[in-house]
C-alpha cells in the first residue's frame, strides 16, 4: 500500500494547519491518572558517565573543586582518579526518568532522602535507573494537577548495585481537571498563602575559614544568644542556553520545561524554565567554594520555590544548622573519615531579585584543620 499518487501538497501552509487540526498526536510522558502507588517502573534510557559530560556540568555550576578535575587532588581525598561528581550522579540519574515520570509538564516540587550509597563512582560507569510511585494525590490549590511522589534509584548498570536513590514530587497534568469547591479548572492557584512576617536573630555569624572547626566554632559562638551562622556567597551565575537546555538535555531529561520555548509560552511560566538540578548545583556550587568539602552524604527537603529563567542570576546563602564529630546520615563505607566532621547546612538559592527560588537541607564531611 502506497500514498505516493496523492496529488494534495501537505507541506502548503495552510492545507499543513488543517492537517495538523486533524491529527492525533503521538503522546510522550504520563498524566497524573495512570500512576498508581506501588506501581514499579524500569527507565529504558541510562546514561554513561563520561569524564567530559561530568566536566562539562561541574564547569557550568561553577563547581570546581579540583578533588573532580585533577589526579592529585583526587588522591589527597581517596580517590583512584577524580570521580563523578555528586551533583552530576544525581542529575543523571533523574534525567533518565524524566520521560516515564514528568515529561507530561508540570513542575519539580521537591526532593528528599537523597543518599549516596556508594563512597566512588568513576567515569566510564553505565547507569540504570528505576522508580517506584510512593504517592499520589489531588492538588487542592490546582484542578488541572495532581501531585505525585517517586523514589528513584540510580544503578550500576553492570553490577546492579545502587549507587543514589532520592524521592522526588512533582505537580503532574491530569489528563481530565477535577471540580474544586471553587469549580476553578485552570492551571492557577485557587488559593493564596499569606506571608509569615519575618523573625530573624540579631546577629548573623560567618565561620573564620572553610575547615569543620570553623564551622563548629561559630555555632558555639551562636550558642546562648539571639544569633544564627548565616551568610551569601559572592557569586553569581547567570543564567544562559548552555545551562537552561544544554545541561538537562545532557543528562538525557525530556522535560519540555527546559528546551521547547513555543509550548512553555502557554505555561504559568510564559517561557523555559531552568531544570532544578541546574538551579541547586549552582548554588551549591558557591557554597562549596567556601568550604573544605571532604564528601557529600546527602540531601533533604529540597524545595524549588520559584522559577528560573533565561538571563536570571543564581546567588547563594548558606545557614549553618549543626557541626558533630559523628554524622546523622551513614557514612558509605570505604569512606575514611579520620579527619573531617559532619555540617549540616540549609543552602537557600536566590536571584537577583533576592527571591529564593531553591531551599534545602546538605550535609556533607568538610575537613578538620589536622
Ligand atoms: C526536572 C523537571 C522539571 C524541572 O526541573 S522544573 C524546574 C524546577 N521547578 C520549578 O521551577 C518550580 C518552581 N516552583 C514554583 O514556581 C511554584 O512552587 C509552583 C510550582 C508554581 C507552585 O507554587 P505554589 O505557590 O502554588 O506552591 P505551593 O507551595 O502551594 O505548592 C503547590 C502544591 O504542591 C505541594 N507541594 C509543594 N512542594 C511540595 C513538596 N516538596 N512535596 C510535596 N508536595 C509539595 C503543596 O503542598 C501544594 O499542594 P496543594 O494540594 O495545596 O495544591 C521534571 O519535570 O522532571
Amino acid at each position: 500500500m502506497t500514498d505516493d499518487t496523492d496529488p494534495t501538497d501537505w507541506t502548503d501552509p495552510e492545507t499543513f494547519r488543517a492537517a495538523l487540526d486533524r491529527a492525533d498526536t503521538r503522546e510522550k510522558g504520563t498524566y497524573f491518572e495512570a500512576f498508581a502507588e506501588g506501581d514499579r517502573i524500569e527507565h529504558d534510557p541510562g546514561i554513561r558517565l563520561s569524564r567530559a559530560g561530568n566536566e562539562r556540568w561541574m564547569a557550568q555550576t561553577l563547581n570546581h573543586d579540583p578533588t573532580f578535575w585533577r589526579s592529585d587532588a583526587a588522591a589527597e581525598r581517596g580517590y583512584d582518579e577524580p570521580p563523578i561528581h555528586p551533583d552530576y550522579l544525581l542529575a543523571a540519574t533523574m534525567g533518565p526518568s524524566v520521560e516515564d515520570l514528568s515529561e507530561k509538564g508540570g513542575y519539580f516540587l521537591g526532593r528528599t532522602g537523597v543518599r549516596y550509597r556508594t563512597d566512588a563512582v568513576y567515569p566510564g560507569t553505565e547507569l540504570r535507573v528505576d522508580s517506584t510511585v510512593i504517592e499520589t494525590r489531588a492538588s487542592g490549590s490546582r484542578p488541572d494537577y495532581g501531585i505525585v511522589t517517586w523514589e528513584t534509584t540510580g544503578r550500576d548498570a553492570d553490577t546492579g548495585d545502587a549507587l543514589l536513590s532520592y524521592r522526588r514530587t512533582n505537580m503532574i497534568p491530569r489528563r481530565e481537571p477535577i471540580e474544586t469547591d471553587g469549580g476553578q479548572t485552570t492551571g492557577d492557584r485557587v488559593d493564596a498563602g499569606t506571608e509569615p512576617e519575618p523573625e530573624l536573630p540579631d546577629t548573623l555569624l560567618t565561620p573564620d575559614g572553610q575547615h569543620f572547626e570553623d564551622f563548629s566554632d561559630a555555632l558555639d559562638d551562636a550558642d546562648g544568644r539571639d544569633a544564627a551562622v548565616a551568610y551569601r556567597h559572592e557569586r553569581g551565575r547567570t543564567i544562559d542556553d548552555a545551562l537552561l537546555a544544554g545541561l538537562p538535555l545532557a543528562t538525557l531529561n525530556t522535560a519540555k520545561q527546559h528546551h521547547d520555548a513555543a509550548t512553555m509560552a502557554d505555561s504559568p511560566s510564559g517561557e523555559p524554565v531552568v531544570y532544578g538540578d541546574v538551579t541547586r548545583s549552582i548554588a551549591l556550587g558557591h557554597a562549596r567554594s567556601d568550604e573544605r568539602t571532604y564528601r557529600e552524604l546527602g540531601y533533604d527537603d529540597e524545595r524549588f520555590h520559584d522559577f528560573v529563567t533565561a538571563g536570571d542570576t543564581v546567588y547563594g546563602f548558606t545557614r549553618v544548622l549543626d557541626a558533630s564529630e559523628t554524622p546523622t546520615i551513614d557514612v558509605p563505607s570505604g569512606v575514611d573519615a579520620t579527619d573531617a566532621g559532619a555540617v549540616r547546612f540549609e543552602h537557600v538559592a536566590f536571584n537577583q531579585n533576592e527571591t529564593p527560588v531553591y531551599s534545602g537541607t546538605r550535609t556533607a564531611l568538610i575537613e578538620t584543620r589536622n
